[in-house]
């Protein structure tokens, strides 16, 4: 088809689907459109003047380019035009036609069908376009690219309902109008009045000039002048001093940069100075970005040179356990006229990088000292992510160590504990931290392993899932104690055994000897060793680990890279003064059945899975029947 005819084409799925729910669930927050149409004209014009560092020609006709709302109460129409980047055709098809993003399936994957909590993750898909029809029954685009002759501008018409039709047009200028034919049940809107307060709300953190018509009294009547004035301050909302802005210009500018409704969780503003000179604004969320563990996720900390837009790649800013991090830097020193490619490389970045990082470290460390009840939120939602930082910036282990937040054995199920806190409790005696690890905290807080810890009042740390496990491979020390996994190794609590406690060992091993000695015959190779534990208070048998085994996390890590790695195999630990054992001791017919039993039993307590569960029933099946047959309890 020729360039120059009129096309009519069809919206991708996902568009009519998304144009559906932006109608029926945004309604209640129709004035929205107009953020977003300013803050996409906005970055048109971020993107113009980054375009114009490797040609300043494209600034020429529009030296300091602006966004200007048109507001004609007759025709009933309201225009964004802005002197931005602008649209080749083919742009304008793919860009409000389809929506690009990667993550569109799973966008329409978190649909909830609470209008709230829907509303919130179309804002952070960024599909900001398609608002226009909330409050637009026809919506007409005129755009001509930067750098592009004035004869090859486009127009693109919709009504929003599956179609919209592109031809050729032109354009005086480069850059965008945006007209919208209001909807005759949103005629109110179609005020300046209205207009200029929902600019003055939403926008006026945008560092743009956002330009209306003047109007003036003359003889009682309000005239348009001809002349243009400013509704926004126009200058860059990080670039002002903190005392010139307020809390809901903080918040605002948090909800443009993010997407997100919801209030930030606190922020921080700084102006740093030295060999390096910059600005950062950085701010927590208040909600779970949906992107959140999806590690190739880029957005997140915008990069300024001088207020230009040059790049919004945060893992080159900041690293990835702090992805979660939303808001601006802004360097004086980066050279402005560089590629991206050569800015990534350069030492200058590096040492924002890090500055940045031990800012949010220094803020989180604020939240949680002084808004316990906010750091407590911020934990449950990012908590997991933070953990990752003590693998990947061992430069700042010992704060990050210090911002965790665990469930112990005194905490009632609660993520509250502080390895600090741990610390400061620890009995006369103690000299390490100690931790237990299950599938979940309620799992590990069922170990048999704990049992010995509840009698002498010793306080352990209850660890759940993958992320915990790697973790523990990073943190085997905090302010000089060892962290200790009690499933490893033969438990030694040090001073904290009386001596009454070391001579009971002794004396066990002795007596038990012979029985240990059947148990590993009759376990061979399926256990790394067999022995006497006084650990146990309750339960026959646990299962513990060598201390020098390859951790489970490891393990799984290593399969999932395609290799073959064993199982470690077992410690199988008995408790001699559980009855069952005691009775193991001195009956005569021990068979190897009882031992495969008990093992079973233990590696279930530890939540592990059986290698063969089906032969387990089998047996316990076998055994309580032969019981019940000839009256005895054990045989
Ligand atoms: N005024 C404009 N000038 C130039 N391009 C525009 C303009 N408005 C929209 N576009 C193009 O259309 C695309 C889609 O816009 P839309 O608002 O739907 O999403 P987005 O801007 O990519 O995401 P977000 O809303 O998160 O910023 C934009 O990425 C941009 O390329």
């Amino acid at each position: 088809m020729s360039e120059n005819k009129k096309e009519t084409l069809g919206f991708q799925t996902e568009v009519k689907q998304m144009l559906h729910l932006m109608v029926h669930s945004l309604y209640s927050n129709r004035e929205i459109f107009l953020r977003e149409l300013v803050s996409n004209a906005s970055d048109a014009i971020d993107k113009l003047r980054f375009a114009a560092l490797d040609n300043p020609a494209l600034l020429k006709q529009d030296p300091h380019p602006s966004i200007r709302i048109g507001v004609d109460e007759q025709k009933q129409l309201i225009t964004i035009s802005d002197d931005g980047i602008g649209m080749t055709r083919s742009e304008v098809i793919e860009h409000l036609g389809t929506i690009a993003k990667s993550g569109t399936k799973e966008f329409f994957a978190h649909l909830s069908g609470d209008q709230q909590k829907d509303a919130q993750l179309i804002g952070q898909f960024g599909v900001g376009f398609y608002s226009a029809f909330i409050v637009a029954d026809k919506v007409t685009v005129i755009t001509r690219k930067a750098g592009d002759p004035a004869d090859a501008a486009t127009m693109w018409e919709s009504s929003g309902e599956g179609e919209f039709t592109v031809e050729n047009t032109t354009r005086d200028h480069f850059g965008t109008d945006v007209i919208l034919s209001i909807k005759s049940e949103d005629r109110d809107l179609v005020s300046k009045y209205r207009i200029r307060n929902i600019l003055q709300k939403y926008s006026d953190h945008i560092s743009t000039p956002i330009l209306m018509g003047k109007d003036e009294y003359k003889e009682d009547k309000l005239i348009e002048t001809g002349e243009w004035e400013a509704v926004n301050q126009g200058s860059a909302i990080w670039a002002r001093p903190k005392s010139e802005i307020t809390e809901d210009q903080y918040k605002e500018f948090f909800h443009h940069l993010s997407h997100d409704s919801s209030d930030p969780l606190c922020w921080t503003h700084n102006k740093v100075e030295g060999r390096n000179e910059y600005i950062q604004l950085l701010y927590v969320p208040s909600t779970v970005p949906y992107d959140l563990w999806d590690r190739e996720s880029v957005h997140g900390l915008k990069l300024y040179v001088k207020r230009v837009f040059i790049m919004d790649d945060s893992s080159k800013l900041l690293p990835r356990y702090l992805r979660f991090i939303r808001g601006v830097i802004d360097s004086e020193d980066l050279p402005l006229n560089v590629s991206r490619e050569i800015l990534q490389q350069t030492r200058d970045l590096r040492v924002i990088r890090d500055g940045t990082t031990k800012r949010v470290l220094s803020m989180l460390e604020d939240l949680a000292a002084n808004r316990a009840a906010d750091y407590d939120k911020f934990w449950a939602m990012f908590g997991n992510v933070l953990k990752e930082g003590l693998g990947e910036d061992p430069s700042n282990k010992d704060r990050i160590a210090k911002l965790l937040r665990f469930v112990s054995t005194s905490s009632e199920g609660k993520p509250s504990v502080t390895l600090e806190g741990y610390i400061s409790r620890m009995k006369t005696g103690q000299n390490s931290v100690y931790y237990v690890t299950g599938e979940t905290t309620e799992a590990a807080a069922k170990s048999p392993l704990l049992e010995l810890f509840r009698k002498k009042d010793i306080e352990v740390l209850l660890l759940s899932g993958p992320i915990d496990e790697w973790m523990t491979q990073f943190m085997t020390e905090f302010d000089g104690k060892q962290l200790v996994n009690i499933a490893k190794g033969d438990l030694d609590l040090g001073e904290l055994s009386d001596a009454e406690e070391k001579e009971e060992k002794a004396k066990v091993q002795t007596e038990y000897q012979p029985l240990v000695e059947r148990f590993k015959e009759s376990l061979g190779d399926e256990v790394e060793d067999v022995r006497m534990t006084l650990r146990l208070t309750d339960s026959p048998a646990c299962i513990v680990t060598d201390p020098n085994a390859l951790n489970p996390a490891f393990v799984r890590m290593m399969r999932a890279a395609g290799q073959d790695v064993p199982d470690p195999k077992p410690i199988l630990e008995l408790n001699p003064n559980n009855p069952l054992v005691s009775r193991l001791k001195e009956s005569g017919a021990f068979s190897g059945e009882w031992a495969k039993l008990l093992l079973e039993q233990a590696q279930l307590m530890a939540g592990e899975q059986l290698k063969d569960p089906a032969g387990f029933v089998k047996r316990m099946n076998q055994m309580l029947l032969d019981t019940a047959k000839d009256g005895t309890t054990i045989n």
